[in-house]
């Protein structure tokens, strides 16, 4: 399998967006574009995961996944890896702690939906992780009131960004969080994946 590590110049700013990515899809794209835009961000990184710890259903093959991805994903600043296969991690906290090693001058930024804030509390080492980068949280139709209730989201209230301030994200101390309401894209795997939509 080939292994991809992308290139940062030092002080760049890198979102990094996991997911089973099972298949990848428009939804995906929408909001890479956004975090883009919304958190001025130089570069996404896509993690394609080995597999969801919390996913008791293992996903496709990851180089069926790496390859429908880079086709869904075409942008001169987002890169499509398998940086978790190369480190062996498939936890975000320990992933982290490697990327961080391997770019010490490269500020990273956690991305995700906002269902995965509504289960973040379930994480391994979720405190470490929100005490160790800034986090932008894209909304997601439905996700919306259960992003907003979560444990994480009252722990951690007093370090919320509000969403007009999001330029401000990337360049926070950690902990820090911003809720961005996008425009919401209805796209999902489970969807995609009920209509044998991986055949397409
Ligand atoms: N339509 C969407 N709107 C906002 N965020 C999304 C959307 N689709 C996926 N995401 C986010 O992208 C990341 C990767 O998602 P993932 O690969 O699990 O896709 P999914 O559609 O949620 O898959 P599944 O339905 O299998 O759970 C997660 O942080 C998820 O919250
Ligand atoms: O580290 C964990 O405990 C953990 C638990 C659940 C999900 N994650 C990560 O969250 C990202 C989104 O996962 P998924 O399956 O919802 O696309 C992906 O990078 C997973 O590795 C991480």
């Amino acid at each position: 399998m080939r292994h991809q590590f992308p290139y940062a110049a030092p002080g760049q700013v890198v979102g990094l967006l996991g997911g089973s990515f099972d298949p990848a899809h428009a939804g995906h794209v929408h909001i890479t574009r956004e975090a883009l835009k919304r958190f001025g961000l130089d570069q996404v990184w896509w993690l394609v995961s080995p597999g969801n710890p919390l996913k008791a259903r293992g996903p496709a093959p990851l180089d069926q996944r790496m390859e429908r991805a880079q086709q869904v994903m075409q942008h001169p600043r987002v890169q499509v890896t398998d940086i978790e296969a190369a480190l062996g991690t498939r936890y975000t906290a320990q992933t982290l702690a490697r990327l961080r090693q391997s770019y010490p001058k490269v500020r990273f930024v956690w991305l995700m939906g906002a269902d995965n804030l509504a289960q973040f509390h379930l994480w391994q080492d979720w405190r470490q992780i929100a005490q160790t980068v800034p986090m932008g949280i894209l909304a997601r139709p439905g996700q919306r009131i259960s992003a907003r209730m979560s444990r994480a989201a009252a722990l951690y209230a007093p370090y919320r960004i509000p969403g007009r301030y999001s330029q401000l994200l990337a360049r926070a101390d950690a902990p820090a969080w911003c809720f961005v309401n996008v425009p919401m894209h209805d796209a999902s795997s489970t969807a995609i994946r009920a209509t044998g939509g991986w055949s397409a």
